[in-house]
């Protein structure tokens, strides 16, 4: 018999369409999420035992659209607890799709070791017909049990991919190839047992951050409003109203602000809201003093950061310091 492989890879289970059912082989919506636990999807993948010493621990069993900033802080300290284990190499996270990509930037910020991490999802759910949780598992547990996911930072494993957790994105409602990082760049891809990296990243993460959410019980409110033609400054004032520390505009364009909205962004930045200017686009920068006078108006841009992830940065930003030129430069470093 082969010896036992060496790596100790800890498995963390969040719940999702990977630990998903469906009522027959053939349902791939209307199923339900998050209802298999960590023993049953670690049974379903004998194939794990060959590259890593597995072990389940159930997190939560949500599905992502629930995941909150209560559950990150758990999720982040149980995983800073568990690297700092001389008997864990590596740590898989499964997760619903929805908000993965906000989970793993969240990490990548937060978690205090250069040793792997990797989120796993799943499209369908593990009752259908060529499910791609199990392939994606034994996917992850292989990045996370590699010496190549050393210091990488934050990784996603999806559909024979390696993504980075900045810069990856889910980018289709259903299909098995929703993950990509477009014009960015994936990091590799699985092939043959193996994980294989091309790029990297040249953002700060996890050791070379200075964010500490050991001591945190909660993070400042920071919330996203969204741009798009005949808008209004409804919805802007009510989070305003509601009491957020931060406001991430996602606007049209590269980050353009309607003459309508302005008033109230300008007024919420005297009474000490941070604005961050991003873009619903998707891709591109959102220039400093481009589609308007940063620093005129006191507002910070997101650079390449998506919205939901610009407010991830945003809330950690605010548990430092409420210098905008600070933040700024935060949202140039991450
Ligand atoms: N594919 C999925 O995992 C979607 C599910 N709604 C979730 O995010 O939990």
């Amino acid at each position: 018999a082969d010896a036992a492989p060496s790596a100790h890879v800890t498995i963390l289970a969040t719940g999702g369409t990977i630990a998903g059912s469906g009522a027959t082989s053939t349902t791939t919506v209307g199923y339900t999420a998050a209802t298999v636990g960590v023993e049953r999807l670690i049974q379903a993948v004998p194939e794990l035992a060959k590259v890593a010493q597995v072990k389940g621990e159930q997190v939560f069993q949500i599905a992502s659209e629930n995941m909150s900033n209560a559950h990150w802080l758990t999720l982040a300290k149980r995983v800073n607890v568990l690297l700092a284990q001389p008997d864990v190499d590596g740590i898989v996270i499964t997760h619903g799709t929805d908000t993965l990509e906000e989970t793993a930037y969240f990490l990548d910020l937060v978690v205090k070791s250069k040793k792997p991490v990797v989120l796993v999802g799943a499209m369908r759910p593990g009752t259908a017909l060529s499910a791609d949780g199990p392939i994606n598992l034994y996917n992850a547990v292989l990045l996370a049990a590699s010496q190549e996911a050393v210091g990488k930072g934050v990784l996603v494993a999806m559909n024979d991919q390696i993504h980075g957790a900045r810069d990856v994105t889910k980018t289709n409602t259903s299909t098995p190839d929703s993950f990509k990082t477009p014009e960015l760049g994936m990091l590799g891809y699985f092939q043959g047992n193996k994980p294989y990296f091309y790029h990297v990243s040249t953002r700060k993460h996890t050791l070379d951050t200075e964010f500490d959410i050991s001591k945190l019980d909660a993070l400042p409110q920071v919330d996203i409003v969204y741009g798009y033609a005949n808008v209004s400054p409804v919805a802007l004032n009510a989070v305003v109203a509601a009491g957020a520390k931060g406001i991430i505009h996602a606007g049209v364009g590269d980050g353009s602000l309607a003459s309508k909205v302005l008033p109230s962004l300008t007024a919420a930045r005297k009474q000490g809201v941070l604005i961050v200017r991003s873009a619903r686009v998707g891709q591109g920068i959102v220039a400093r003093n481009g589609e308007a006078n940063d620093d005129e108006l006191d507002f910070v841009v997101s650079d390449t950061l998506n919205p939901q992830k610009a407010r991830i940065l945003l809330m950690l930003a605010l548990t430092k310091t409420s210098d905008s030129k600070e933040i700024q430069r935060m949202f140039y470093t991450y």
